[in-house]
């Protein structure tokens, strides 16, 4: 569903993302965790076709997002972590205003199953100046799923939600990743990408330092072998400064 083949992004002299190789398959969710400024953003945003690759190839099934971007962009969703709204266009009209872009069929039906299942079925005449920083992030990840996107892409997608609001985010990510679509969550929530990530890509400092299933990964470093030591003690152990335990860098 998605190919990443030596992604590199640079800003001027800033190498943000160097040499990333990795696919996901349909129904896999790929957790991608890094440091602070590890180039997780930049990642995602090449992903999605926002930022032009510096050089390397992204495709999303089968389209390269830089040949084919509107094939690629049509198959994907990117959920950022600040919900960006229209602010003269109510709830409905959003949904209707994706459904257009997209050519959604049948949308209405969608976008009422959607609204329930993100607790906004009671706000379809609100502004965006009316809603909760929680319902404005509950808005954009609906007219992210409108199009029944078979990539998404989502950046630190349960910031603002409260704890019902992000047991069913959960329950609607798993939903759809069982449904067949690929997602890569970016996430500092190391708990959350543990319980809802199949694989696991840490990145710090633009390179990938760790690439495989949290048992994959732990058996790769000495001492954890065969133990059920967390994504936080494997997290701090392969990012601190300076560290040398790090597992061999992975292929793909
Ligand atoms: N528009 C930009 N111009 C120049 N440098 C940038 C730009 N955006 C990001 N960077 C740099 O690229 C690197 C990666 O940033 P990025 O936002 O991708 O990291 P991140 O892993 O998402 O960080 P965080 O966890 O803090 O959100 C950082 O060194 C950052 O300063």
């Amino acid at each position: 569903m998605l190919e990443v083949v030596s992604l590199e992004k640079t800003y001027g002299a800033v190498k943000a993302v160097q040499g990333l190789t990795f696919q996901v398959a349909p129904g896999e969710v790929l957790g991608l965790v890094g440091p602070n400024g590890a180039g997780k953003t930049s990642t995602l945003r090449c992903l999605a076709g926002i930022l032009p690759v510096s050089s390397g190839k992204v495709a999303v099934v089968g389209h390269d997002v830089a040949h084919e971007p509107v094939k690629a962009k049509q198959a994907l969703a990117f959920l950022p972590d600040e919900p960006r709204l229209f602010e003269y266009l109510t709830v409905w009209e959003h949904l209707n205003f994706v459904a257009r872009l997209y050519g959604v069929e049948q949308w209405e039906d969608k976008a009422r199953a959607l609204l329930a299942e993100m607790e906004l079925g009671n706000k379809e005449k609100a502004l965006p100046g009316e809603l909760s920083r929680g319902m404005k992030q509950k808005l954009s990840i609906a007219c992210g799923f409108l199009h029944d996107p078979r990539l998404i892409l989502l950046d630190e997608p349960l910031t603002g939600l409260d704890p019902i609001g992000i047991r069913r985010m959960k329950a609607s990510l798993r939903k759809r990743a069982e449904q067949g679509a690929a997602l890569v969550l970016s996430s500092h929530l190391l708990p959350l990408v543990e319980e809802l990530c199949h694989r696991i890509l840490v990145i710090s400092g633009g390179r990938a330092v760790a690439l495989g299933t949290l048992a994959e990964i732990r058996a790769q470093l000495s001492g954890l072998e065969g133990g059920n030591a967390s994504l936080e003690e494997i997290f701090v152990r392969i990012t601190s400064a300076g560290s040398e335990e790090r597992p061999e860098p992975p292929a793909s």
